[in-house]
C-alpha cells in the first residue's frame, strides 16, 4: 500500500522559515566534531556536566507541560505523552550520574554557565500559567527535537563516533525518543490548528527562542559562555 504523504502543519512551515538557526541547532559543530570523531573530550565533559544541570532543571518544566497537558489538553492521551516523557528523565539522571563517574566529574562542584541559567530563565517563564498550552507544547517539542535530531546524525551511516560517546548518542538518538518527538510533534500540531493569530505568533516566536538557546547552549560546551 502507498504510504500517505505526512500532512505538513504549522511547525513544519516555521523550520523551513526558520531554516538557518534549525540548521544551526541540529548540526552544530559540536556535534559534526562528535559524528567526524574530531571532538575534544574536554569540551564534551563540559557538555556532560552543564547538561545534567539543565535536565535538573527541565524536570519542573516537563512537569508544569504534565499539569497543562492534564487541565488544558481536552485529550487524555495529551498527558500519557507526556507522563512518558518525565519517567524516561528518571532514566537520564540516573545516566548522567553513571556518565559522570566514567568521566571523573563531580556534578556537586558545578557551577552553571551563563547559557545554561539564561535557558533556565527561559524555561521558567514558560511555566507562567498565562502561557497558552499550544505554546508551551511547541516549546517542548522544540526542546526535545534539537537533541533528537542531533545525536541521531552522530549515529547516521558513515559517523566516525567514538565509541566511548555513543552511549550519549544512543539515550536521545533512538528509535524510541524519536517516536516520543513525533508524538509530542502531533499534540503541538493539533493545538495550533485551533490557534488565534496571537497565540501562533508566540509559539513561532518561542520556537526560534529555544533554537536559539540550544546554539547558545552547544557554543557553551565549546569554550563559549
Ligand atoms: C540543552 C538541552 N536541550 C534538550 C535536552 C533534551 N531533553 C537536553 N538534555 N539538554
Amino acid at each position: 500500500m502507498e504510504k500517505k504523504p505526512e500532512k505538513r502543519g504549522m511547525i513544519d512551515t516555521w523550520i523551513d522559515k526558520h531554516r538557518s538557526i534549525y540548521t544551526a541547532a541540529t548540526r552544530h559543530a559540536f556535534v559534526v566534531s562528535i559524528r567526524d570523531g574530531s571532538v575534544d573530550l574536554s569540551s564534551f565533559k563540559t557538555w556532560l556536566e552543564q547538561d545534567y544541570l539543565f535536565v535538573r532543571g527541565f524536570v519542573p518544566f516537563v512537569a508544569n507541560v504534565l499539569i497543562r497537558a492534564c487541565k488544558d489538553s481536552g485529550e487524555s492521551s495529551d498527558m500519557e505523552v507526556v507522563l512518558g516523557g518525565l519517567a524516561s528523565l528518571n532514566d537520564e539522571i540516573e545516566w548522567f550520574k553513571r556518565e559522570g563517574s566514567k568521566w571523573d566529574v563531580e556534578f556537586s562542584t558545578v557551577v552553571p554557565q551563563n547559557a545554561n541559567q539564561d535557558y533556565r530563565r527561559f524555561l521558567e517563564a514558560l511555566m507562567s500559567n498565562e502561557v497558552k498550552y499550544p505554546v508551551i507544547m511547541t516549546a517542548f517539542w522544540a526542546i526535545e527535537a534539537v537533541y533528537q535530531e542531533s545525536f541521531a546524525h552522530c549515529l547516521e551511516d558513515g559517523n566516525k563516533t567514538p565509541v566511548e560517546l555513543t552511549g550519549a548518542c544512543h539515550r536521545w538518538g533512538n528509535d524510541g525518543f524519536k517516536q516520543y518527538c513525533s508524538s509530542v510533534k502531533n499534540i503541538a500540531e493539533r493545538c495550533l490548528e485551533n490557534a488565534s493569530g496571537e497565540v501562533l505568533a508566540e509559539a513561532e516566536d518561542v520556537l526560534v527562542r529555544v533554537l536559539e538557546h540550544e546554539v547558545a547552549f552547544w557554543e557553551m560546551s565549546r569554550g563559549g559562555q
